[in-house]
């Protein structure tokens, strides 16, 4: 029995497991490995507790470099995404699993054999992630190495998805019948075959994985362009958006959701989930002093130093955290000290100013300006205060639901599943019990439309 209200818009809810980036506090004594599985499995268990919907990976390629070396701001190393979904698997029931894994680099028919094991190992609860991240940098890891221009990396990533849709579709349903007695195991000559010719990808044999429980596992899209938003609109089951603020939320989901029509899908088939982060107490000044607790910790004064660094393009290792910025400017004419992500700041010069003129204003050190400039807790306050929020953006339809970001490995999720959980479950708006069979029908998703009519809506947009 479940107490949801079929009559409010239900939310969906996953667990990042974090690790990269500042939002991860390591100096916290609660902190644990970001790489024995222990960890992996107390944030899927915990996930699983709460009966959030899945359970969720980012990928890095390449451990990133500042002023040449490991940018300390990741810890360094992870495991590779589908041996930690395929493990989790194993000690979970109900929950997806859902790895990011990248379209510029790998091979649509070697992954998607991988997701479709990976879904008929955990009965129906896989899920892909689609990233397109490519530097060169990142790239020279790889046979095909270097280097995809943005359209390319697009055009390449939409053919990669409509190609592995084909092999999953290769193998009908009911393909597959083992009559012993007959020795039958296939009851379609053709079962597994497929074809496949186009700018990006030209292969043809047979798969040798049959039909997956969910037939397609779940695609999910995280990139922000137009084209971003235009391959989630024609082809993905959801998106991982950073809009969590509530107006620029609100403005991407009506974005992407008027899009659908176009590619002839419902407003339903596309879920938008940005990434959130929390800080919870007792009372509203308990968890605002716990934010602010949680945000000193998040930049530490060597932090500060490095993400500094960052806009200035420097090295400002001689400056004191607790002083005053630096006086020089930020250096525009050397390539980018960071290596292995995307500039964060498009007009250098302009931003650096801004930041003085706001560290004047309010006496701010440097520290106190990454503090205040840098990403801050999405939702904070009591238990009662924040499921309110939750389920705000969503009736407002600013989101679908959420991809959480707890700030401590492993266990930062468990306040948030034993304290706002229930309160969601009260307001009649999350499950009280997993309802579906897979995945797919957790999210509340139809079941995957065949490759030839995705592809057909997006040539017909594309004309
Ligand atoms: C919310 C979000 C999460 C992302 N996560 C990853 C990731 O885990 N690994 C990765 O290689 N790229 C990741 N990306 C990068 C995207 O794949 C893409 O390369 C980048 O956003 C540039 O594409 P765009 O111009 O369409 O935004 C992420 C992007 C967004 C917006």
């Amino acid at each position: 029995m479940t107490t949801t209200d079929q009559r409010k818009r239900q939310v969906i809810l996953a667990a990042h497991f974090p690790g990269v980036n500042n939002t991860t506090v390591w100096s916290d004594p609660d902190s644990g490995s970001q790489i024995d599985f222990d960890s992996f499995v107390h944030l899927a268990r915990t996930a699983e507790r709460g009966k959030l919907d899945f359970f969720f990976l980012a990928e890095g390629l390449r451990l990133r470099e500042q002023r040449g070396r490991i940018h300390d701001l990741d810890v360094v190393g992870r495991p590779h995404t589908l041996s930690v979904l395929a493990a989790l698997a194993a000690v979970t029931e109900h929950l997806g699993l859902a790895g990011t894994i990248n379209a510029t680099f790998n091979e649509p028919y070697e992954l998607a054999r991988q997701l479709a094991s990976l879904d008929h190992l955990s009965g129906g609860r896989a899920a892909w992630n689609v990233v397109t991240s490519s530097d060169a940098f990142t790239g020279e890891n790889f046979r095909r190495g270097g280097y995809l221009d943005h359209a390319l990396r697009y055009e390449r990533a939409g053919e990669f998805i409509q190609t592995a849709r084909e092999l999953w579709d290769s193998w009908a349903p009911g393909t597959v019948v083992a009559d012993r007695a007959t020795g039958t195991y296939v009851t379609d000559p053709r079962a597994g075959e497929f074809e496949h010719h186009g700018p990006q990808f030209d292969i043809a044999g047979r798969s040798t994985v049959p039909r997956s429980p969910q037939g397609h596992p779940v695609i999910l899209q995280a990139g922000d362009s137009v084209e971003g938003r235009e391959l989630a609109a024609s082809t993905a089951d959801a998106i991982f958006s950073r809009h969590s603020a509530f107006d620029p939320a609100r403005a991407f989901y009506t974005d992407v959701k008027d899009r659908l029509a176009t590619y002839g899908r419902d407003r339903d088939e596309l879920k938008i989930l940005p990434a959130v982060t929390y800080a919870l107490g007792e009372t509203e000044e308990e968890a605002q002093a716990n934010a602010a607790a949680v945000r000193r910790q998040q930049v530490s004064p060597q932090t500060a130093i490095l993400l500094l660094e960052q806009l200035w393009n420097r090295d400002l290792s001689a400056y004191d955290a607790d002083g005053p910025l630096p006086e020089v400017d930020p250096d525009v004419s050397a390539d980018s000290i960071i290596r292995g992500r995307a500039p964060m700041y498009k007009e250098p010069l302009k931003t650096a100013k801004e930041w003085r003129e706001l560290a004047d204003a309010h006496g701010y050190s440097i520290r106190d300006l990454v503090i205040h400039v840098t990403g801050r807790q999405s939702f904070i306050g009591t238990p009662a205060q924040v499921a309110e929020q939750i389920d705000t953006y969503v009736q407002a339809e600013a989101a679908d639901g959420f991809i959480l970001v707890p700030h401590i490995t492993p266990a930062g999720l468990d306040p948030f599943v034993d304290s706002v959980v229930p309160l969601l479950q009260e307001r009649g708006v999350f499950r009280t019990d997993y309802e579906g069979a897979t995945l797919r029908e957790n999210l509340g998703l139809p079941p995957a439309r065949p490759a030839s009519s995705t592809a057909r809506a997006r040539r017909a947009v594309s004309a």
